[in-house]
């Protein structure tokens, strides 16, 4: 199949992550595509559409449709029925299904269309153009579409998507470990905005650092740890073995769940 631009980009949900998208489309000053948003969401789909010109608000979700080439689906799974049942998608259509958990079995049923379906885990920050996005299947247009957006990563089956949904689903952890941190530090006596400033200034070394590929993610651990040092210290000692298990064991859960 060959790759086209898509030109009409269609969103049913707008919220975090479909203004996400929106910024990411127009990032750099873009000037298309155009972008048909649904009217739920109704002060975010305001705010884009007077930001940016080739963005409109559609009066219902098969109007989003009807002047899209491609659709994006993003609204929470619970939702997806009231929002996409007897909507008539055309053959011709790409449909990209970015909800987390819904199968495109389960969306092709909703929809009953033949069209092309898309599953996608775009992130965040698609809004400056910098998350790998997974699909599957492979799509040239979708895949085009998220190459643009900071690039894609096709995967073979839903079963490897599932996975790559499952690390996804570690992200607010993350978060939450940082904040566990500042509050520590906070509780031996720290300023919260001391402890905060420095906490944020360590892990975006982190962030910078992991931005060089030519060196593995073990590698960057043993470059950054002294032999007996504190690293090693607080990663053998809190980091160990059943700590690791059992994070292997909730991601293990969460996957069960996804398939
Ligand atoms: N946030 C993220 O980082 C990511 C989210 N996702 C997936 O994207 C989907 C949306 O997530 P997120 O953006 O965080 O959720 P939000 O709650 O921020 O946004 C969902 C939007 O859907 C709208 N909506 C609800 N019902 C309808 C309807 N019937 N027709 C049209 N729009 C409707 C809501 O409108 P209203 O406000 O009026 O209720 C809301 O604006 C989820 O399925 C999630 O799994 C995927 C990747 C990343």
């Amino acid at each position: 199949m060959e790759e086209r631009t898509v030109e009409r980009i269609g969103i049913i949900g707008v919220g975090e992550i479909g203004r996400a998208l929106v910024l990411g489309l127009y990032h750099g000053g873009d000037e298309s595509p155009q972008v048909f948003l649904s009217p739920r969401g109704a002060r975010t789909a305001a705010e884009l559409s007077s930001r940016y010109e080739g963005v409109q608000v559609c009066a219902t979700n098969q109007e989003v449709v009807d002047r899209s080439e491609a659709v994006l689906i993003a609204v929470r799974r619970q939702d997806r029925h009231e929002a996409l049942r007897g909507l008539r998608v055309d053959d011709d259509k790409l449909v990209v299904n970015v909800m987390a958990g819904v199968a495109n079995d389960d969306l092709r049923r909703t929809l009953g269309t033949d069209a092309p379906l898309v599953r996608a885990i775009p992130l965040p920050s698609v809004r400056e153009r910098r998350s790998v996005t997974v699909t599957f299947p492979s799509h040239p247009d979708a895949d085009a579409l998220f190459a643009r957006l900071g690039g894609v990563l096709p995967v073979a089956d839903e079963a490897a998507f599932n996975v790559f949904s499952a690390l996804t689903g570690t992200l607010t952890t993350h978060y939450a470990y940082l904040a566990t941190l500042t509050s520590w530090a906070t509780a031996q006596g720290t300023a919260p905005e001391d402890a905060d400033r420095y906490v944020r200034g360590l892990f975006q070394g982190v962030g910078r650092a992991l931005s060089d590929e030519t060196r593995s993610l073990h590698q960057l651990a043993a470059d950054h740890e002294t032999p007996n040092g504190n690293n090693e210290r607080i990663r053998t000692t809190w980091f160990d073995s059943p700590n690791s298990a059992a994070l292997h064991k909730a991601l293990d859960n969460l996957l069960t769940d996804l398939q």
